[in-house]
């Protein structure tokens, strides 16, 4: 078992977003967290992450509990994510973007820094290395030095990516990646996601384009007004009567929109 979320629960003042909600996610999979918007996707990788602590409940990783400890101990036990709206330094190069991730996990201390001492700089050539090898991971190596901003849309959800690879993790978190992406670059995406579970790490994916949940997921569990109303197989969730309901009893969206 690499997650388990045990009766998570979160509120904002009289708002409950999330209530008792667990699942596990087991090493290798590729687990799904879906459901109609504001079902508590979001809130739930925000509670993961520690960009807020739950209201109740307990979160195991690794068997280890982690609710509690701070955002960047998180990452550094093996957890990281990627956002719903891109977050890379817009003016800086796509490789910076990805050595800012390495930089992270580096071990260079602060008088290293200051004095350039030799490990300084031999841990500076790891970085930039590995940066390039990520780069070369998610198809971008002849886009290294190209300011973020200027990369087309789906280069900057896999250079997001890329990023969060930077830090070694074992459970990666992606929040709707393939939103905002033409047909190509979703069905790019979907062998990236691919490629990175052959690697031995663990994903779990928000995601509102059903064809491709489908296609990539191990397993789904679904949320609607923060309580988890299915989990199972991409077969058992198409199939259940509570998730199709929970998507055409929605305005904006059916499961397929
Ligand atoms: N920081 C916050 N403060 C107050 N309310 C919040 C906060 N974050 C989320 N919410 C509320 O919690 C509910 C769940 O939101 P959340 O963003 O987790 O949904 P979601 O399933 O990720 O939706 P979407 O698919 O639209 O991204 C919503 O009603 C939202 O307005």
């Amino acid at each position: 078992m690499v997650l388990q979320i045990t009766k998570i629960g979160k509120s904002f003042g009289g708002l409950q977003a999330l209530s008792d909600v667990s699942f596990s996610i087991n090493k290798g999979e590729i687990f799904g967290l879906i459901g109609p918007n504001g079902a508590g996707k979001t809130t739930m990788f925000n509670v993961i992450t520690a960009m807020f602590p739950p209201t109740s409940g307990e979160i195991l990783f690794l068997e280890g509990k982690i609710n509690g400890l701070k955002s960047h101990s998180i990452t550094k036990k093996g957890i990281c994510r990627t956002f719903q709206n891109i977050r890379l330094f817009p003016k800086m190069t796509a490789l910076e973007n990805v050595m800012v991730g390495v930089h992270c996990r580096s071990n260079a201390g602060v008088w290293s820094s200051v004095l350039r001492t030799k490990s300084q700089r031999k841990e500076e050539e790891f970085i930039s290395s590995k940066a390039n090898e990520l780069l070369t991971f998610v198809g971008l190596e002849n886009y290294g030095d190209v300011a973020s901003e200027n990369l087309a849309y789906g280069q900057q959800r896999r250079l997001e990516i890329a990023r969060a690879m930077a830090s070694d993790p074992q459970l990666l978190l992606l929040d709707e990646p393939a939103a905002g992406m033409n047909e190509t670059e979703t069905n790019d995406l979907y062998h990236l996601i691919k490629k990175i579970q052959k690697q031995g790490i663990t994903v779990l994916l928000i995601e509102h384009d059903m064809p491709l949940v489908m296609k990539l997921c191990d397993r789904i569990a679904v949320l609607n007004f923060g309580v988890k109303i299915a989990e199972g197989t991409p077969e058992e969730i198409q199939s259940n009567p509570e998730v199709i309901v929970a998507y055409l009893g929605s305005e904006e969206e059916d499961m397929y929109a």
